[in-house]
Formats: structure tokens, sequence, C-alpha cells
């Protein structure tokens, strides 16, 4: 390993040989001039010096990382031999195996990431939650993200990797959840990630991979398997589970569910696509339109809610459609999630074959229904994620940014508003913690009904923390929070993915009604007197 001092450095200082020095290395940044987003002429100033301390105004804890082994050129000396500060956190810490992992920033992780006790994390869960966070970042998942956006911006499906990376990891069915546990009925799946065992794997393990990967693009690009495939894995036919469900799995082959019409949202009940027989009863020929329809620009397999008989829930069945002639995807632009592929369906005399019906004819409306819980905690759990993620960037530069004379941390008024948010993720967390221990331990036969209306409250309270905490970290960040990329790239895009988070899977308006009526309605199933 090359060092160098000072002096030598000093050399390098005009525009046809310019190198930096950052925190103990040196970078050649000669070549990186002409496109430093900062503009060359900043860099030109500080040519040949260590400028750690500007650097650390302006950047985020990503920015070196990602730039700097390409421009890296020797270690600096340094001139006075630096003692190694001995860790001085002995006195806080608390029990040996717990520790402080990742961002150790106060409630920039959850809590128990923080050297907290936990009722609900085992060694296979820590275990889990380490492969995971290494497995994104040796494979650099997050900085994927703007050249897959292009791509998809272009009509297009992200690269195969997007897919199968998930798949062979065991991720796309680890994402999935309880019913994909047991491998038995399907030979030629992957194992579950980090050799976790499958009835050792429980809605804790689920609850990390969404969580930590709900900080790459790997999520938005596969969102709709882990709720496309359950109705299929429970109401399928044999054959068809069997030739669908490994291939989804495996990351080979995609799929989304087309319930949502221009004419009908959170009203399911409402939709018009209609399915009628064929004459010679071997096909349902399908005829209508779905809107906002989750990777279906991409998806090999579309979840479809048809009208077969009369109006109202009573006359819905769920196909499973295949790609094919009549069936057209068109991307939609959207606000945010550019990544989720959202599309335009139109069916025209699609033909399904009857054997790809999911349950029985006219009775799919409970299979969709049984559905939306899990959907409904996946979006609570990206919610957290997202308002800490809004958090933790806001609170970093707070640290590094000065506004009348000092860092915006050290201004009560900014204090108070990181204690705003950071009160309401942790509340949220803690409840979702709590759900999250009712789903392992509750016969899986009565969890519709019994968690339907904690679920339906606890998304509502997440989708508004994480707004809350959008606008918060926006507010603090200034300028750079309304500008696409750099330093404040990170909350203007989360920003714009608020708004989804609050609709999709059930409105806020809805969700609240919801889960009042649904949890008075389980109440006097239970005798209760109200
Ligand atoms: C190896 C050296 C450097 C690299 C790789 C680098 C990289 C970057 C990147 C990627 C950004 C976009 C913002 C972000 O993603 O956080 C940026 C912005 C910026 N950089 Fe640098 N930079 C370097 C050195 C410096 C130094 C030494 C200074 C100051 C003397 C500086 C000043 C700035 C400024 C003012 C911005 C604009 C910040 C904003 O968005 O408001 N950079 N730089």
């Amino acid at each position: 390993m090359a060092v160098l001092t000072i002096q030598e450095v000093s050399a390098h200082n005009s525009e046809s040989d310019c190198w930096i020095a950052i925190h103990g290395k040196v970078y050649n940044v000669t070549s990186f001039l002409k496109d430093h987003p900062g503009g060359k002429r900043i860099l030109l100033k500080v040519a040949g010096t260590d400028a750690s301390k500007e650097f650390e105004k302006f950047h985020s804890a990503a920015v070196l990382p990602k730039f700097g082994p390409s421009l890296y050129v020797a270690d600096l000396a340094s001139i006075f031999p630096v003692a190694k500060k001995e860790a001085s956190n002995a006195i806080f810490t608390n029990a040996p195996g717990l520790g402080l992992f990742g961002d150790g920033a106060p409630f920039a992780q959850p809590a128990w990431y923080q050297d907290t006790f936990s009722p609900y994390y085992k060694d296979s869960h820590r275990r889990l939650r380490n492969w995971v966070r290494q497995w994104i970042a040796e494979n650099r998942w997050a900085d994927k993200s703007d050249a897959w956006e292009e791509v998809v911006r272009s009509n297009r499906k992200p690269d195969e990797e997007a897919f199968t990376s998930m798949g062979i990891a065991g991720l796309t069915r680890g994402i999935t959840g309880r019913i994909a546990w047991k491998k038995q009925p399907y030979p030629n799946i992957p194992d579950l990630p980090c050799g976790i065992a499958e009835d050792e794997f429980d809605y804790f393990h689920c609850l990390i991979l969404w969580d930590e990967l709900s900080a790459t693009p790997l999520i938005s690009v596969n969102n709709s398997q882990p709720y496309g495939i359950v109705p299929v894995m429970r109401f399928a036919k044999p054959a068809l589970r069997e030739r669908v469900v490994p291939k989804i799995l495996r990351g080979e082959e995609t799929m989304a569910i087309a319930i949502t019409e221009p004419g009908a949202g959170s009203d399911v009940s409402n939709i018009s696509a209609t399915a009628t027989l064929s004459e010679d009863g071997k096909h349902f020929i399908i005829n209508g339109e779905k809107k906002w329809i989750t990777n279906g620009v991409w998806a090999d397999w579309l979840m479809t809610a048809v009208r077969t008989g009369g109006p109202g829930a009573g006359g819905i069945t769920l196909l499973l459609v295949p790609r094919g002639p009549g069936l057209t995807t068109r991307p939609m632009e959207t606000m945010g999630g550019i990544l989720s592929g959202t599309a335009f369906v139109t069916f025209d005399n699609v033909k399904c074959p009857v054997e790809n019906v999911l349950g029985e004819v006219n009775n799919g409306f409970k299979a969709l229904l049984s559905n939306f819980n899990h959907e409904r905690w996946t979006i609570i759990v990206s919610a957290v994620r997202n308002a800490r993620r809004c958090y933790s960037e806001a609170l970093h530069y707070a640290h590094r940014r000065q506004t009348f004379g000092k860092n915006l941390i050290d201004h009560p008024i900014i204090r108070d508003k990181f204690a705003q948010m950071v009160r309401q993720i942790e509340s949220t967390a803690t409840w979702l913690e709590s759900a999250t221990y009712q789903l392992n331990n509750m016969r899986p036969e009565i969890i519709p009904e019994r968690m339907g209306a904690t679920l339906a409250l606890l998304k509502v309270q997440a989708t508004k923390t994480f707004e809350f905490c959008a606008r918060e970290a926006a507010q603090i960040m200034g300028g750079i929070a309304v500008t696409k990329g750099g330093t404040g790239g990170t909350v203007e895009k989360l920003y714009r993915g608020v708004r989804a988070s609050a609709i999709a899977g059930g409105s806020e308006e809805v969700m609240g009604d919801f889960g009042m009526r649904q949890s008075l309605k389980v109440a006097k199933a239970m005798g209760v007197k109200l």
C-alpha cells in the first residue's frame, strides 16, 4: 500500500493534475473534475490539500464508498502519530451479543439493531439480518436504482438479474412469507436464504427481509410476486401450481395482480372486466381494462379478478392469465415508484384456459380478501423503513450543514423536528413488532378476521408516519430535497413514493373505516357487549 506525505500531494494542484486528500486517503480527481456534481472550481480550490473538512460539509456517507475506489491513489501519511482511540462506550454498552449494527445514529435503525433487548429476535434473525445487509452491499443493489429507472422509463423490463438474483438467493421465497416455508410440494425451489431452516423461518425473518430490501430497488421491481403467488399456491389446481410456482420463486418468470380498474379501486366488488365461457367450454374469454397494475409492464402472469356472474362481490372469479394475444400492457407515468412498472392493461378477447381458475367460479372475492393482510403488512414494513431513511438522511445532513453560524442540529427547533419524527417511527415500529408476533402465534385460519383491523389501522399509522417524516426531512434539508439526485436525492425520491404507499393496498380513509368496523364485528362475535 503506497503512502504519500501531504507535501507530495501538494504538487498535484492543477486542472491537468489534481489530487485531494480526504480522511487519510489520497484521490486523483483529475478526470472526475468535469463530472463532479458540485462543479470543478470548488475542487480546484482545494487541489493538493487535505480537504476532509470541506468534503464533510457537502457529502453523505455513501459518496466515498461509491466513487472512492476508482479515484484512490494512496494513503496519506499522518504528520502526527494518531493514538488509536479505545472504544469509550463500555459504560453504556448492554449485554454481549447485542451491540450496534449498521448506522449507529440514534433511531436510524430498528431498536434491536442498536444494542437494546428485544423479546422477538433470536440468533437466526441476527444472522439473516447480517447476511442480507452484506448481500445488498456486496452486490451494490442500492446503486442500481437510477440505471434500472432509465430502463423502465423506456418501457422495458430491468435486467434479468433484478429477478433471478432474488430467486436464487431464496429471497423471493423469503418475502412471500409463511406459505412459502414449506418446500414439499415444489421440489425445484431455492432454499431459504442464509441456511435458515424451514421450520425456523417465521414472520420476523420475513420482516427483516422486507425491511432491509426496502432500501434497494429490488423490492419495487419484485413487488407483486409475493402477493400474486399466494392465491396460486392456495387455490390453483396442482398441475398449474407446479408449473408456475417454482419458476416465480426462482425469479425466472414474474407476475402481477390485476384487480383495480379505472372505475374500481378500494371498492373492489365493483369490477367490470368480464370473462365468459367459450362455446367449447375450454376457455374464458376476457374483455375489459385494469389500471395501476404494479409490475404489470413486464409480468408473465396476471392474477386477474373478472366478473363471471351478477353484480357485487358474489360474481367475481380469479383467473391466472398468461401473457398472450389480445393482452396489452401500456406503461403509466406515475408520481413516484418508477421501478414498479405500473401498467394500464387491456384485455381484448383474451383466452384463458378454464384450468387457470383460482378457487371456484364466482367465489374469487373471498380468495382476494385473504390476501390483503400480507400485502398491507409488507407496505407497513416498507413505510416504517422509509420513514427511518428520511429521518436518517436529514439527521446526518443536519450535522454537516451550517446556518446562522452553527450546525442545523444545534438549533432547538430542528432538534424538535427530529424528536417528532422519532416518537412516531418508534411507536409505529413497536406496534408493527407486536402485530408480527400475533401473526407468528395465531392460528392461521383466524388471522384474516382477527388481524384485519389491526393491520388496516397500523397501515394508516405507518403511511402517515412516512408522510410526516418525508415532509420534515425535506423541510430540514431545504432546496436539496426538492432536487433530483445528489445529497437530497433520496428524500426527494422517497417523498414522491409517499402517496402510493398511503393509497395502494387500501387508502388511509378506507383502512380507518374498515379497521373500526372489523374490530367491532370481531368483538361482537366474541360475545363482547358494547
Ligand atoms: C473524491 C472527492 C469527491 C467526490 C467523489 C465527490 C462527489 C460528489 C458527489 C457524488 C456529489 C453529489 C452529492 C451527493 O451525492 O452527496 C457532490 C456534490 C458536491 N460536492 Fe463533491 N466530491 C468530492 C470532493 C469534494 C470536495 C473536496 C468539495 C469541497 C471542497 C466538494 C464539494 C461539493 C459540493 C459543493 C457539492 C454540491 C452539494 C449539493 O448537492 O448541494 N466535493 N460531490
